[in-house]
């Protein structure tokens, strides 16, 4: 990887699903410095989960251009995109997407194998399972066995098992009631601090606001876009 001073970088982004469609994002200019915990909220439909998945390279821009960590997704290939998000990106989805007949270790192990990470081992995944707070016992239960809580803190261990460089989190605290919540923000919050790895969280809950370094909503980052351009 390029060495890099921001860790997002887009510069005249727009993104239209259709061709003739007008672009549901524009945004002239967001630059995230590595380390950073981005709190991103908005609208329903206002296309905070489009944006996220032009940040991990599901989707690519109509024009402009999108730097994560110093690459241009766009300029690689599908297969390439699927590497580095695997490598240096973190996902972490409101449903947690654990496969179900899978144990808790094994699901972990999955993304410590897409991301080609082999230095890691069964010790690491204990280390890292302790360190959320999971009975070690858990790492032989099967994903569909787990409660809400139990989940959340192994979709914790499953985005950070590869240190990855970047965490997106896409509304993943909406099935909490607010005891786990903010105990999953800790988790969540602490670990990404131990490794300096940037945050875009998103939530309609502005009240996890106070967790990061900066709130912004998807509107006032598209006007500042627009006085930009
Ligand atoms: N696969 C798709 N094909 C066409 N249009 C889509 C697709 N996915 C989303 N859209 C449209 O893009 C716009 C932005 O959707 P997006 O899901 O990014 O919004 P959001 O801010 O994440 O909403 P929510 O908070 O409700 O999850 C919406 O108008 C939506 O209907």
């Amino acid at each position: 990887m390029t060495d890099f001073d921001y860790a997002l970088d887009l510069q005249n982004v727009s993104f239209s699903w259709h061709k003739r469609h007008a672009p549901v994002l524009k945004i002239a200019e967001w630059r995230v410095e590595p380390g950073r915990r981005i709190f991103l909220h908005g609208a329903s439909g206002s296309g905070k989960s489009t944006l996220l998945s032009l940040i991990s390279g599901i989707l690519v821009p109509t024009s402009g251009q999108i730097k994560i960590l110093g690459t241009d997704l766009a300029r690689i290939g599908g297969m390439a995109r699927d590497r580095f998000r695997a490598r240096h990106i973190g996902v972490i989805f409101q449903q947690f997407n654990l496969l179900p007949y899978l144990s808790v270790e094994a699901n972990i192990e999955l993304a410590v194998k897409f991301g080609h990470r082999p230095i890691l081992n069964k010790d690491s995944i204990a280390e890292l399972t302790d360190r959320l707070g999971l009975d070690r016992s858990i790492l032989k239960r099967k994903a569909s066995q787990l409660s809400v809580g139990q989940q959340q803190r192994v979709a914790v261990a499953r985005a950070l098992i590869n240190h990855p460089e970047l965490i997106i989190a896409d509304e993943p605290t909406s099935s909490l009631d607010s005891d786990t919540r903010d105990e999953f923000m800790r988790v969540l919050l602490e670990s990404a601090a131990l490794n300096r790895t940037t945050v875009i969280f998103v939530s309609h809950d502005k009240s996890l606001g106070h967790y990061f370094d900066q709130e912004i909503s998807l509107h006032d980052l598209m006007q500042a876009g627009e006085t930009k351009a």
